[in-house]
């Protein structure tokens, strides 16, 4: 059948590059959804001593991607209109030959379907995620990173300020979907293996001078490793007066496996105020500001959406377009914020974001094949290096637009 989808729906218009899809044999976006996404199924259907019927679910979806065309959701799934429409130009083609941000969405959206995450019966809500984001919690690597923000302590505050940052922004690489089996090893001993291909650290620092009574919204991405160092910037943004109030949105349901929802937020807290020394101190401290109303937790079905943030409804965008600053982490945000396309890595950040609703910061390491806002030179060396910095995680950048 030859493809009968018009440009707009392809999303292949003239004059924009081309939207990554799963088609290309060896890249990135294939392997995603030939390796990564059965080892996944596999993992979940490990963890959990499933039925019959959700381990028939977990298999028919296995079977559907490799040999099968895009199904609906089930009948009697609360959003099945709403994904039917979504899905207009998807639905009832391979799953190869979806767009990689629409495909790998759904994807996370039909594995709480086959697990019953929004059925009538006893799996109902619960997450299928939920034992790989309880084990990384408890473990010994956050345990030591609790621990090291002891030593920040006495560090001069634009010292300490720069280190949380990063704590933040490296956090990312933590990600469990990423270093599940398919996936890149996690480069070892927590330091970063590479570095920043941009840093505009000074500026993200600008538009938060101490005492402006700024609000800043931080989309986040990851729970455990990731939300524990976020969590501890939003403490020093408030602490010292880079922000009055900081809206946490997070995401209303599991999805790429390790994202945080707000039962995550509140074990991560938890998990804070549990600790001794300055991470309990700061555990304690977010609490208080989240019952005082200095930190409130959203979670705005846009942010499971398979859509780039251009698309983002009218509440949510005049939402974000009261902050002072929105921090956008991780690798998915920052492929909906600039288009899930093969831009060319220099061009430009500002205007590619320019219809964010507000300044807005991206900090991500890199694990997918979209970048853009590269100085020539620096893009030149980085492809002359022959290593997979684009999607290997072992590369960060901080850009902003004011
Ligand atoms: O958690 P992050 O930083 O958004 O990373 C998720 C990334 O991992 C992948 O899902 C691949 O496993 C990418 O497609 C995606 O961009």
């Amino acid at each position: 059948m030859g493809d009968t989808r018009t440009a707009d729906e392809t999303g292949q218009g003239p004059g924009l590059p081309p939207v990554i899809t799963f088609r290309e044999p060896g890249s990135f976006a294939r392997s995603v959804m030939a390796e990564r996404h059965p080892a996944l199924i596999q993992q979940v259907r490990d963890a959990f001593p499933y039925g019959p019927r959700q381990l028939r679910a977990l298999d028919a979806l296995l079977h559907e991607i490799a040999h099968g065309v895009v199904e609906p959701l089930d009948h009697g799934s609360p959003d099945r209109d709403l994904w039917l429409e979504w899905g207009r130009e998807h639905l009832g083609r391979p799953w190869f030959d979806t767009p990689f941000l629409w495909g790998e969405s759904y994807f996370y959206r039909r594995l709480l379907d086959a697990v019953g995450y929004f059925g009538e019966g006893p799996w109902r809500g619960v997450d299928p995620f939920a034992p790989f984001k309880r084990a990384e919690l408890s473990g010994g690597t956050v345990e030591e990173e609790l621990r090291a923000l002891d030593d920040l302590v006495h560090l001069p505050a634009a010292e300490r300020a720069s280190a949380l940052l990063h704590a933040s922004l490296w956090g990312n690489r933590a990600d469990l979907g990423f270093r599940g089996p398919g996936g890149a090893p996690e480069p070892a001993g927590g330091t970063p293996a590479g570095g920043l291909v941009a840093d505009d650290g000074a500026a993200l620092w600008s538009l938060l001078p101490p005492g402006a009574r700024a609000t800043v919204a931080v989309i986040a991405d990851n729970t455990g490793r990731e939300l524990i160092p976020d969590l501890v910037l939003v403490d020093h943004l408030l602490r010292h007066g880079h922000a009055d109030r900081v809206v946490l949105h997070v995401k209303p349901g599991p999805y790429y496996v390790s994202d945080a929802m707000t039962a995550d937020v509140a074990d991560c807290v938890r998990r804070l105020a549990g600790a001794s020394g300055e991470a309990g101190a700061i555990g304690g401290r977010i609490r208080e500001a989240m019952g005082a109303g200095r930190l409130d937790v959203r979670a705005h079905a846009f942010f499971c959406a398979p859509f780039p943030y251009g698309r983002m409804p009218g509440d949510l965008r005049e939402e974000l377009a009261s902050a002072a600053l929105t921090i956008l982490k991780g690798d998915l945000n920052y492929r909906r914020l600039v288009g899930d396309r093969l831009w060319p890595g220099t061009t430009s950040f500002t205007e590619l974001t320019a219809y964010f609703p507000g300044p807005v910061a991206a900090l991500r390491t890199l694990k997918s094949d979209v970048v853009v806002g590269l100085e020539p030179r620096a893009l030149e060396e980085l492809e002359r290096s022959g290593h997979a910095w684009r999607t290997s995680g072992t590369h960060a950048l901080i850009q902003v637009r004011p």
